[in-house]
């Protein structure tokens, strides 16, 4: 270190000096030095410790210590403590330096090189600094010689500047010699650098070299590249060339296409032009046509209104004709209820799930009944065919709908009228869905048989304090022509016999338990079990096939609780087992005997309707135990209503028609128009005042016959007594169907009369106890309570009314007795029609003669009350002698003037105080019936 400038940065106090570096390890070590110290000298601390060289370091260090910092110190004196301490301690060499001594100068040593640090750095800058303050005044010096060469005022004022430069100069290069040894330093510095340069650019050198071989080796490939890619350009000539050539074509090609558009062009233009022509003759012609349209718009505004109003008043008169149809359609039922025609109401089943995809048969449903269907085997006219019913329900048609239409004629069995509804169909067309439902559970679900029983409860209910109503159930089944009672499980499988003449009050199988029902609820229980007695089974058509016919009877026994009338109503709810073919139901075994039954008595069914509705003599009611069983309903005055049930599926259609002929026979039934069984408490003493007159007549009859027979009766008459027919039984057949014998043959007769009376008196006889014997073999089974009302169903009034049984009580209540009505038909052509139909003309033509105002208030009361003025009939079987119809069949009002013969023989009688009492009677019984 030069100590010049070290003086010189002491002196000046700049930064860097030694003097001023600060260095805070050293002061901190000296400031621990002297802590560590403090309290007690160095000296004696060093020399306590050291003991004979400590005082020179002692010494030295106190001088140090004088000092407020090494900063503080001189260089020199920092240098010169250093020396003596190095040198102390090579004079005590062997001695080590304690830790304490050298940290002391480690310290000294580090802001000594500090220092010169610091120094060597304000040196460069320095340096940097004058060299731009030279290269400043040397431009300056160049400025004042310019200027030198001006004037001498200037060259002095210059000369003047120029020795103040100088002055300066000189001082600057005496700086610049100082920092001449740093640019020294700094050349050693730069040679270090050139020889790095050096050997970077030996490396560079290197680098070259390598580089220059890749270069090499780069040309020969960039060469041998070049030679491939001019191959590839000569191909690509020859390519260029030859696409050339391929141009040339296809501009040749465009050219003449284009010409050939050129022309089409011109011809399209040509005719665009033409077009347009006609285009606008167009526009011309639509405008005139529109001016036209506006015109015809306008006409047929008009006329839209004009027909507007027209069908206002179609519309309205539609109305009209609906309202007019309607009553049309209630007047028809009305005719129809009194002819006693059987209602038909049809129903279509829709398609089941599964049967989407079928045709159906079914074409139009009309609203007034009328029904018309297609098949679709065939063309034209034949194909459709119209039919026309009561009511038609469509697929849709809910149970409830169907109910509604029926639901007055179950009604009125509450006003003791007999009422028989069933369901006709082929198989798996819905009968038992209509009848009874697909289930009980849901109310809605519930078919006519539930709801009509329900509706009686209700009525009922509606009526107790009016009426009381008793009702019974009995539930039967014709399987393969046995009758099985479905609600008794010990009998269900017992056969049943069918009385061969229905019981009073259309009573259809008598063995048949009967089961007092007082609430739906307990309707509901009956026909599940009756449902599930019955037989049923699957076949090709239906999963639950109903194998037999049910009957579901319902009777109903209603006191007027004021007057004690009684009034009886009888309800078959009849479900028909389906007609089947048996090809299609693919039945076997049972199954096919079953089917076999099941079509043999529809057949039968079909016999006995087409028979009635061509009002034939005979009515075949026997060749089936179904007919047997409807007997009752078909053959009497009952109300009777058949739904016929249709599959609308195409593969049904022979089916459906046959169904539907049969129906539009049915349909042509008249049974007469229905009765209510009414019955006041006059009319049943009536009844037995008649009783008692009728046993008197017969006495008086007899004792007349034996007299004249005594008197007249001769051998040939005897012969004609003797072939008499046996069905003259009742002495008043007899002596109706007789031709009427004179005075003379009554006195030869004696010897006839005597047997003929016996034979009459025995076969009379017979027939009480016949009856007598019936009734009670008719063992109804009482079922719980009801006790009264069903003995009174058994036995019928007669026997009610402190059995009294006479022949003319049971004749009297046996309104249904179809048997005598098949006997009936059967003689109507013989005498017997004429003596049947005689009871009432007979009694008018004598009420005429003995009692002429009588009879004409009676047939004037008659009339106003438009009731046919007829009698009781007698009944013409010997085994049921004595029964009377209250009849206002078709077959009764044939009745004509045949009847006057039989005049002479009614005065022959000549007991006119019997006869008297006989017709008031008939008047007074007619009046009765006529109020009821
Ligand atoms: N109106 C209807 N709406 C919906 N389903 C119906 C209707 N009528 C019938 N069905 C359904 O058609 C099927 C056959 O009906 P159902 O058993 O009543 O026929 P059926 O004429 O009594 O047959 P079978 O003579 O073989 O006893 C049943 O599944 C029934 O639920």
């Amino acid at each position: 270190m030069n100590m010049q400038s070290e003086a010189h940065a002491t002196k000046k106090g700049e930064p860097g000096s030694l003097d001023v570096i600060h260095n805070s390890n050293v002061s901190n070590s000296i400031e621990s030095f002297k802590s560590g110290t403090s309290g007690s000298n160095f000296s004696d601390v060093f020399q306590s410790k050291h003991g004979y060289h400590g005082d020179f370091l002692a010494s030295k260090i106190s001088e140090l210590m004088k000092l407020e910092s090494l900063e503080s110190a001189t260089s020199r004196s920092l240098f010169s403590a250093v020396t003596s301490i190095l040198e102390e301690s090579i004079e005590k060499k062997n001695e080590s330096i304690p830790q304490r001594v050298a940290s002391v100068v480690k310290l000294i040593v580090q802001e000594i090189e500090q220092r010169v640090y610091k120094q060597a750095e304000n040196m460069r800058k320095q340096k940097n600094l004058y060299k731009s303050r030279e290269d400043r005044y040397q431009l300056k010096i160049r400025a004042l010689e310019t200027l030198a060469t001006g004037t001498i005022e200037e060259n002095e004022i210059a000369m003047k500047q120029l020795q103040q430069i100088k002055v300066e100069k000189a001082l600057i290069e005496k700086k610049m010699k100082l920092e001449e040894n740093d640019l020294n330093r700094l050349r050693k510095e730069k040679d270090h650098y050139e020889s790095q340069i050096l050997s970077l650019k030996q490396e560079l050198e290197l680098a070259k070299t390598t580089y220059e071989e890749n270069q090499l080796q780069l040309e020969t490939h960039a060469k041998e590249t070049k030679v491939q890619l001019e191959k590839r350009i000569t191909e690509l000539e020859c390519l260029l060339a030859h696409s050339r050539n391929k141009v040339k074509e296809l501009e040749d090609f465009s050219e003449s296409k284009f010409l050939r558009w050129k022309r089409k062009e011109h011809r399209y233009v040509h005719f665009i032009n033409s077009q347009f022509g006609s285009l606008q003759e167009l526009r011309l012609a639509s405008e005139s046509l529109k001016e036209e349209v506006l015109k015809t718009k306008e006409i047929y505004a008009d006329e839209v209104h004009h027909f507007g109003l027209n069908l206002k008043e179609l519309v309205e008169a539609a109305q009209n004709y609906h309202t007019v149809l309607e009553e049309n359609r209630k007047l028809y039922n009305e005719v129809q209820d009194l002819k006693g025609n059987i209602r038909v109401y049809c129903r279509i089943r829709p398609f089941l799930p599964g049967q989407s995809g079928k045709h159906t048969t079914i074409q139009y449903i009309g609203d007034n009944g009328e029904l018309v269907v297609i098949n679709p085997s065939k063309q034209g006219k034949d194909s459709h065919r119209l039919f026309k019913f009561n009511k038609v329900f469509g697929p849709a048609a809910t149970q409830e709908e169907v109910f509604r239409d029926t639901q007055p004629l179950i009604r009125s069995v509450l006003d003791g009228y007999n009422v028989c509804i069933f369901a006709y169909g082929q198989t798996g067309s819905g009968k038992t869905y209509t009848m009874s439902g697909p289930s009980v559970t849901s109310v809605e679900d519930w078919g006519v048989n539930y709801r009509a029983l329900n509706d009686l409860f209700n009525i009922s209910q509606s009526r107790k304090s009016s009426i009381a109503y008793e009702v019974g159930v009995q539930m039967v089944e014709i399987y393969n022509e046995q009758v099985r009672d479905l609600l008794n499980n010990h009998s269900s499988q017992k056969r049943l016999g069918i009385w061969n003449t229905s019981q009073p009050n259309g009573l259809a199988v008598p063995d048949a338990s009967m089961h007092p029902v007082r609430s739906t609820t307990d309707v509901l229980d009956l026909m599940s079990i009756g449902l599930m007695n019955r037989a049923v089974g699957a076949t090709a058509l239906n999963e639950r096939s109903s194998r037999s016919h049910s009957v579901l009877t319902v009777h109903v026994r209603g006191t007027d609780l004021e007057t004690n009338a009684v009034l009886r109503g009888c309800l078959h709810l009849v479900d028909l087992a389906g007609s089947e073919r048996v090809e299609r139901s693919e039945s076997t075994g049972d199954r096919l005997r079953e089917a076999q039954y099941i079509n043999k008595s529809l057949s039968a069914l079909g016999d006995v309707i087409s028979a009635l509705a061509q009002k034939s003599s005979h009515v075949p009611y026997r060749n089936s135990k179904l007919t047997q069983v409807l007997q009752s309903s078909l053959g009497s005055q009952a109300k009777a209503l058949m739904f016929i049930q249709l599959n609308p599926d195409v593969e049904s259609f022979s089916e459906t028609i046959s169904t539907l002929k049969f129906a539009e026979r049915a349909s042509g039934v008249e049974l007469g128009a229905a009765r209510s069984n009414k019955e006041g408490r006059g009319v049943r003493e009536l009844m037995e005042q008649m009783a008692f007159l009728k046993d008197v007549v017969m006495k008086k009859d007899e004792e007349i016959g034996r007299l004249r027979s005594f008197s007249t009766h001769g051998n040939a008459e005897r012969r004609d007594m003797n072939s008499s027919s046996y069905r003259s039984a009742s002495p008043r057949r007899l002596s109706i169907e007789a031709p009427h014998p004179s005075r003379t043959d009554l006195d030869n007769s004696s010897e006839y009369s005597d047997k003929h009376c016996e034979a009459v008196s025995h076969k009379s006889i017979d027939s009480q106890r016949h009856h007598e014997e019936f009734f009670q073999q008719s063992r109804l089974e009482i079922v719980g309570s009801g006790q009264n009302f069903m003995e009174d169903v058994r036995s019928g009034p007669s026997l009610a009314n402190g059995g009294k049984t006479s022949n003319l009580d049971v004749g009297l209540l046996n309104f249904g007795d179809t048997d005598s009505e098949e006997r009936l038909s059967d003689m109507s052509d013989g005498v017997f029609t004429t003596g049947t139909e005689t009871d009432s003309s007979i009694s008018n033509k004598v009420e005429h003669m003995l009692l002429p105002e009588t009879a004409k208030r009676t047939s004037e009361i008659m009339e106003k009350r438009n009731v046919p003025v007829k009698l009781p009939r007698p009944h013409q079987k010997p085994v049921q002698a004595g029964s009377y119809r209250l009849s206002m069949s078709e077959r009764s009002s044939k009745v004509s003037s045949k009847n006057l013969p039989l005049l002479p023989f009614v005065l022959d009688y000549q007991h006119t105080w019997l006869n008297l009492k006989f017709f008031n009677l008939f008047t007074s019984i007619f009046k009765h019936i006529n109020i009821g």
